[in-house]
């Protein structure tokens, strides 16, 4: 199950990968406007398809796959925000995820559905957790506990200063970004390739990073970095509860990658999240720009800890969460060209 990959490379940093070595901001890009003003005006994809759960029977839903990563196995976030999905089935409209815990206990496999099944842990006055087993091949790929509560005030109220970036009209996306590497004339022709490729796979997800440089693993670098995401197309005001599962299945792009950022010097032989823990602080929409901003505190033992956090636009922070994964990896060659 090993897997090559460069430093600084989780399933879903693919998709920036290499993307990134102009640090010059675009210039001009349409501005956010409503959702539904954007000229990709149709309903995202997660919403339609990803996070479109069928009922198999109470309690038991199926999943299928959108993007499947080059390491082919099932993207966590997809799995996170199914089991999300699945939890928020059988609690009412006036309880709003606050946290979910999941520990990703085996690969996912691409070549088949992925079953939840949600157990009703606890029904109380304020709080409600649910219990989802995501499962394949009659075994356990991810267990999860997802809490829900009633809308309680509170007195008690503060929260960390967003940090102060470019706004998302200044920035390129990862795909621009990629069409300005692939006009450099000393590219090999196998990146070509490898960035042609990137560019014919859509993910649901569309990406600004502030720094591209950060994507870009050249030289060791500091164990943080953020860029501007948000869901493709149109979710709407709608259900709290779904914008929190496509912020789930957000989160889990590029986090991991972050811990690798210092380590230029070595190669990811393999990498894969072993859980993934996540709070939701405020209302939001997936469907708008929100900063996610990473950073790792830690790694040793062969693991390496992410946190990441998701901000509004307007400064409220919408989220948070923290990843563990393992990251084994080995030195790159003197000669080797990154
Ligand atoms: C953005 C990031 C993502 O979305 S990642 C996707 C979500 N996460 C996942 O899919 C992870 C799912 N979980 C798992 O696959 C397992 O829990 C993992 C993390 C692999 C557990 O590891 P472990 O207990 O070592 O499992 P295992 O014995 O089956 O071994 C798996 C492969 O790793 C190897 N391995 C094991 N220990 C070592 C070691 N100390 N040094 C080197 N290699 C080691 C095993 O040999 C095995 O390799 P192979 O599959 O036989 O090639």
């Amino acid at each position: 199950m090993a897997e090559e990959g460069k430093v600084g490379e989780s399933d879903a940093d693919s998709r920036l990968k290499d993307a990134t070595e102009s640090e010059d901001s675009a210039e001009d890009d349409s501005s956010e406007g409503s959702a539904a003003q954007r000229p990709q005006d149709l309903r995202s994809v997660l919403v339609t398809s990803v996070l479109n759960l069928e009922q198999l029977d109470i309690d038991l839903y199926r999943g299928t796959h959108h993007w499947v990563p080059r390491t082919q196995r099932l993207f966590g976030g997809q799995i996170i925000g199914q089991a999300l999905v699945a939890a928020a089935k059988s609690v009412g409209d006036n309880l709003y995820a606050h946290s979910i815990h999941c520990y990703f206990v085996r690969a996912g496999d691409p070549k088949v559905p992925v079953l939840y099944q949600v157990d009703r842990t606890r029904d109380g006055r304020s709080f409600t957790v649910r219990s989802v087993k995501a499962i394949q091949h009659g075994q356990a790929i991810l267990i999860c506990q997802a809490s829900f509560q009633v809308l309680q005030p509170s007195p008690l109220q503060h929260q960390l200063p967003m940090p102060v970036v470019p706004q998302p009209e200044d920035l390129l996306t990862v795909e621009e970004l990629i069409h300005r590497y692939l006009s450099k004339p000393d590219l090999t022709e196998s990146a070509k390739q490898g960035l042609n490729k990137l560019l014919a796979t859509e993910v649901p997800v569309e990406m600004k990073p502030i720094s591209p440089a950060h994507f870009h693993r050249h030289a060791p670098g500091e164990a943080r970095r953020l860029f501007w995401a948000r869901a493709r197309g149109h979710i709407g005001e709608g259900d709290m509860k779904l914008h929190c599962c496509v912020a789930a299945y957000v989160s889990d792009f590029a986090l991991l990658g972050t811990v690798l950022l210092p380590y230029s010097k070595y190669k990811a032989r393999f990498t894969a999240s072993l859980d993934h823990a996540m709070w939701f602080h405020s209302t939001f929409r997936s469907d708008e720009w929100m900063l996610y901003e990473c950073d790792s505190p830690w790694a040793g033992s062969s693991r390496g800890l992410a946190q990441g956090r998701l901000w509004r636009r307007d400064g409220v922070l919408a989220a948070s969460c923290s990843q563990e994964g393992v990251l084994r990896v080995k030195a790159v060659s003197e000669n080797s060209k990154l």
